[in-house]
């Protein structure tokens, strides 16, 4: 494949003797990868009914590499948010973050969501997870994925980092910066990367980068954990961010992330930095199976360790006759905590929130659905975060029916039964809402997100 001569000098000169087999990983085929969503389904469950041929990734347990020809975005299991489609080697970052429940999470560059969906299998749907993207187009599919992927407790914001900062100060266990960067590392998966970097190389992203990093000091808590990760090969995009971020925050120490047959170390040498950038990994296309990544890895020290600031109680919202109405006459279970609306939609907050007034917050929580003149409409994410069980009327099929495909490309079903919201479900995992009216069945799947042949 073609690579720009400029890059391919730099590296053979930062690679010595390696720089052969690194430019000869160009020709081998790219490593797709799928990471099973255990928000829904355990990896034990999912193995039994997978229609793919999956391998294990080393670094990432829920992680498999499925093989070529086979198109797991074109599955009724996708539809059902079994499984996150993502680049092997983009798993390292999340993994190692090793988010737990009631932490509270913060994934600055978040958009399209594979990080984050990681993150929040970890948090297990307790805890906070505050979802962030500076492009608002990014975060519709960001948006899409938290709510495919049945997450709950996500508050999706399109902000810039320093005006987040100034609401969430000591707040956050964990922070996950996985960087705009120039994008060596997507080469091979995406060819016109090449022209992207040809326009934009690393001196385009060092200030951005700079200026991400400069905002978390004050949003983490003391012994809080930092993640920074590029899908990039730059040292000053690596490397020299870090040694420059720790020289201005000396609060801050790198941990080491074990070295293996395939976590290679940083490389200070290349930014005249300390030795301690070895703790820093990299993932290189010619020593693993993927494309590549860099990950620094540091947590702020515990001295001077003040508490959690206590946050102004949030308004508590009672929901309308409507949705209550609702849920009596559709759901097995009741909804409880915190509730909020904006413009008619209701939300179910998760605990332990501050105030976001004036931030632009595009998902506060589980999108409950939309009051509508005396009735309530159950949105598509109510859908994608419930059990089978938790739903009155459900309507299942196999993965093979044609019902399946039917009611994903958005068809209206010829199917009686009683009346009044139905989930739709393939193998009891469900798919979205549907209106049964005695004799049919009218779909409700968001056109959005419908099947294309
Ligand atoms: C490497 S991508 C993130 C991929 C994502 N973490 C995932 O796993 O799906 C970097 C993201 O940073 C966003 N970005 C660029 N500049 C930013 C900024 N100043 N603040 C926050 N996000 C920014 C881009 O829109 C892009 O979506």
């Amino acid at each position: 494949m073609y690579l720009p001569r400029k890059f391919l000098d730099k590296m053979k000169i930062l690679l010595g003797d390696e720089f052969e087999s690194f430019f000869k990983s160009y020709d081998q085929p790219k490593f797709q990868g799928l990471r099973v969503n255990t928000l829904k389904i355990s990896v034990e469950n999912f193995k039994k009914i997978s229609p793919f041929n999956l391998k294990p990734i080393p670094w990432c347990k829920n992680g498999f590499y499925f093989e070529e020809g086979q198109r797991p975005a074109k599955d009724p299991y996708y539809h059902a948010g079994l499984y996150y489609i993502q680049e092997p080697s983009a798993m390292s970052a999340a993994e190692i973050l090793d988010a737990k429940p009631f932490d509270k999470v913060l994934d600055l560059c978040a958009a399209p969501g594979g990080k984050s969906v990681q993150i929040a299998a970890g948090l297990k749907g307790e805890g906070i997870l505050v979802t962030n993207d500076i492009n608002m187009n990014r975060v519709k599919a960001l948006i899409k994925n938290m709510e495919l992927f049945g997450v709950k407790n996500a508050i999706v914001t399109n902000e810039n980092p320093k005006k987040i900062q100034s609401y969430f100060q000591n707040y956050f266990d964990e922070i996950l910066v996985d960087a705009p960067c120039s994008g060596e590392g997507m080469f091979r998966k995406d060819p016109s990367m090449v022209k992207s970097w040809e326009k934009n190389d690393e001196s385009t992203y060092v200030p951005i980068q700079k200026e991400i990093m400069g905002c978390v000091d004050a949003m983490l808590k003391m012994g809080g954990k930092l993640i920074y990760s590029t899908c990039t090969f730059s040292p000053e995009e690596n490397e020299k961010i870090i040694k420059e971020f720790i020289e201005h925050h000396p609060r801050f120490d790198l941990i080491n992330i074990p070295k293996n047959n395939s976590f290679s170390k940083g490389m200070p040498t290349w930014v005249d930095g300390k030795e301690s950038l070895t703790y820093c990994a990299r993932l290189w296309p010619h020593k693993i199976e993927g494309e590549g990544h860099f990950l620094a890895y540091m947590q702020k020290d515990l001295k001077g360790y003040i508490n959690h600031p206590d946050f102004e109680k949030r308004s508590n919202l009672k929901p309308s006759d409507a949705f209550h109405n609702f849920v009596d006459e559709n759901l097995n279970i009741s909804l409880e905590g915190e509730f909020e609306t904006y413009n008619n939609n209701l939300y179910l907050v998760p605990k332990g929130l501050p105030k976001l007034k004036g931030l632009k917050v595009l998902r506060s929580g589980w999108f409950l659905g939309t009051d509508k003149k005396n009735r309530f409409e159950p949105s598509q994410a109510l859908a994608m975060g419930l059990n089978f069980k938790d739903v009155k009327r459900v309507l299942n099929f196999h993965r093979d029916d044609i019902e399946v495909y039917k009611y994903l490309k958005g068809e209206t079903l010829n199917i009686g039964g009683e009346k009044g919201w139905t989930l739709v479900c393939v193998d009891h995992f469900p798919l979205g809402w549907a209106k049964q009216t005695g004799s049919m069945i009218k779909n409700y799947y968001p056109p959005a997100w419908r099947w294309l042949d």
